[in-house]
């Protein structure tokens, strides 16, 4: 494959001359498939000048001159020429691009931009698209204070959002939701402009090493995006962080993190875990839900279902001039958490008559598992379920967000195992839906992008818990992440403080005294550790060693109770033994004296003699020897 792409690409450094080759020789190798429908004869695209460039290359003016019998036309497009790819990568690439164009001319979609093609010019990828007026952030750079009027901030986000979803439907993510990627055509309506380019990048090398691949643009990704195989996987829900962070910006004229280095924005998001901050002063449905998409685990984010809904319901109620109502908006201002589940993550499974259900773990609801015989109004968000429970006569009315469905003996969030292992990933995970049909995806660790499967794969896994004393196994001796050791050398052993949505674990050892300029928290990968506990410790040296683990500071205040008791049985041994000692000598002393008393004839020449009378009363028969 190499061979073919290297015809088109001569290794000349690009300027703007086109590609002067053969396109055909894309398919002259055996077994090569064929030039892909969307593929545009580089010589039928003429460029002018730049119009705009980012992270992933450059965007020309340009005309596509297209011909046949009975026409010939030219259009004005506009291409995005992206940095070099690996060459061996450039057809996985147009393959991956033509998928997204047959799925976009057989859909028709609305809310995205209009796909003119794709060529190979200079062995860079060129991606043809409709030249629309500009972009809403060039709108936002003509505005005073670069700020969109609140009408106009709720029109463009209910059709971008509309956007993306009809993304999501073909499988889509956009990955690089941003202003200067929002395309405004000759209606002023919005229209996306990227569609998923670092998607279809996945996987693909940059040519030029030096040029970091980031998966998206650093001030608008999610924490997920910058690392999916580790703190991943990316999925629907990322595009709801960068749709956020786009609407903030459209509030207020600044991106989110706007003057922070890249390396300070990574550190921000993802390990210190901050959020952008939402403006306040917006419809309460909007705020909410904007905040909503600001959730560290994607899994407690909305859907753009959910984002449709809270600005449409704020539109009716916002006036001209940027006021608002309050009406029709407070609906859905409902900022309940039930332990640990956001109302977003909790009413994106809907529960059906027929369902099996059971109360969910971190509640102490009865339910153990039972079948739902009926539903009451309002179930999307806040009904009650009439649950029959076997061997209980009456059936139990249940809020739906205590109940969890089970299917197939699985339910979502819970740990479960891959029964084929496979070396490129790991096989424990977490699962984040299941189907009535049996169709899971489950987030892993080493993928980026969810796996998809039927739940006849899986069984279920003895879950991991925040709170939960772990350590590596005996047989890892090079762990996949960086593991403290202990002063001795031995491995630390850890706690779990958190579970991201691919089943990693972050770690912190709170039996290690931490210096300011060392890290405090560590990653696992779940297959690697075991679970401790008191009952499991073998020995009373192993119990002690998992007190120690619990905080740095057991040890000293163990070796220093360790000194005062020591001290203390020696000052009472010494005191003691001191004592009888001292008793002894006294006994002595005094058969001394007795003896001399004796000796001397029974009167002590120093006592009174009334004192020597009471002391020596019983004394011995005076003997005047002296
Ligand atoms: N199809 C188009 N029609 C008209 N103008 C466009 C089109 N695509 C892009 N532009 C213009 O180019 C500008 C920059 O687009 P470009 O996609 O290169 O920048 P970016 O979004 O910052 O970068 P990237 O998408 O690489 O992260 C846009 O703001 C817009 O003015």
């Amino acid at each position: 494959m190499a061979e073919q792409i290297k015809a088109v690409s001569p290794a000349a450094s690009f300027d703007y001359e086109l590609y002067e080759g053969d396109p055909d020789k894309l398919r002259t190798v055996d077994a090569t498939p064929a030039l892909p429908n969307s593929y545009i004869d580089p010589a039928s695209l003429k460029l002018k000048y730049r119009i705009g460039y980012g992270v992933f290359g450059d965007v020309w003016l340009a005309t596509h001159h297209q011909s046949a019998k009975d026409y010939d036309e030219y259009h004005e497009v506009a291409v995005k020429i992206l940095h070099p790819i690996k060459e061996d990568r450039v057809y996985e690439f147009l393959r991956k691009f033509e998928e997204l164009w047959m799925n976009l001319k057989s859909q028709q979609l609305q809310g995205v931009c209009w796909l003119h093609g794709i060529s190979v010019i200079s062995g860079k990828i060129c991606i043809a698209l409709r030249s629309y007026e500009g972009s809403i952030g060039d709108q936002m750079a003509r505005l005073k204070g670069g700020k969109l009027p609140l009408p106009d901030f709720l029109r463009y986000g209910i059709e971008l959002a509309k956007g993306i979803q009809q993304l999501h439907q073909i499988g889509v993510l956009v990955l690089n939701l941003k202003p200067t990627n929002f395309l405004i055509d000759e209606h002023d309506h919005v229209v996306l402009g990227d569609l998923g380019i670092p998607h279809l990048l996945l996987g693909i090398p940059w040519r030029d090493s030096h040029l970091a691949f980031r998966l998206g643009t650093p001030n608008y990704m999610a924490p997920e995006q910058w690392e999916p195989g580790v703190r991943g996987p990316i999925s629907y829900e990322t595009d709801s962080w960068g749709f956020a962070c786009s609407m903030i910006e459209m509030l207020t004229g600044t991106p989110p993190w706007f003057g922070i280095s890249v390396e300070e924005i990574h550190y921000a998001v993802v390990i210190r875990q901050e959020k952008p901050q939402v403006p306040s002063g917006l419809p309460p449905a909007v705020e909410d839900v904007l905040k909503g998409c600001f959730e560290y685990d994607l899994r407690n984010r909305p859907l753009k279902q959910d984002i449709i809904q809270a600005f449409e319901s704020s539109q009716n109620a916002v006036y001209n001039d940027g006021s608002w109502s309050g009406l029709g908006s407070n609906l859905y201002v409902d900022k309940s958490h039930y332990s640990g589940y956001s109302k977003w993550f909790l009413s994106k499974d809907h529960l059906q008559v027929g369902d099996t259900v059971r109360s969910r773990k971190a509640l102490s609801l009865a339910v153990n598992e039972g079948v739902v015989v009926g539903l009451e109004k309002d179930t999307d968000r806040n009904g009650f379920a009439l649950v029959q429970v076997p061997n209980l006569h009456n059936q139990l009315r249940v809020n739906i967000f205590a109940l969890e469905r089970v299917t197939s003996g699985f339910a979502l969030g819970d740990w479960v195992h891959l029964n084929k292992t496979n070396g490129h990933h790991s096989s424990l995970g977490i699962l984040h839906s299941i189907q009535r049909d049996g169709s899971v995806v489950v987030g892993l660790l080493g993928l980026e992008t969810p796996w998809r499967g039927h739940s006849s794969e899986l069984k279920v896994e003895e879950p991991f818990l925040v709170g939960q004393f772990i350590r590596l196994k005996a047989n890892i001796m090079t762990p996949q992440f960086e593991w403290p050791h202990k002063r001795g050398g031995s491995w630390a052993s850890g706690r779990i403080k958190q579970i991201l949505p691919n089943g990693c674990l972050i770690v912190t050892f709170p039996g290690r005294f931490i210096f300011t300029d060392e890290p405090t928290c560590f990653l696992a990968n779940p297959e690697e550790v075991e679970r401790m506990s008191f009952d499991t410790c073998p020995g009373i040296m192993e119990k002690y060693e998992l007190v120690e683990d619990f905080h740095w500071a057991v040890r000293p205040v163990a070796i220093a109770f360790g000194l005062l008791t020591a001290t203390k049985i020696g000052t009472f041994v010494g005191r003691n033994v001191g004592g009888m000692l001292n008793k002894r000598k006294k006994i002595q002393k005094k058969h001394d004296v007795h003896n001399q008393e004796r000796q001397s004839g029974g009167n002590a020449a120093w006592l009174p003699p009334k004192v020597a009378n009471i002391l020596f009363k019983e004394g011995p028969p005076i003997s005047n020897s002296r």
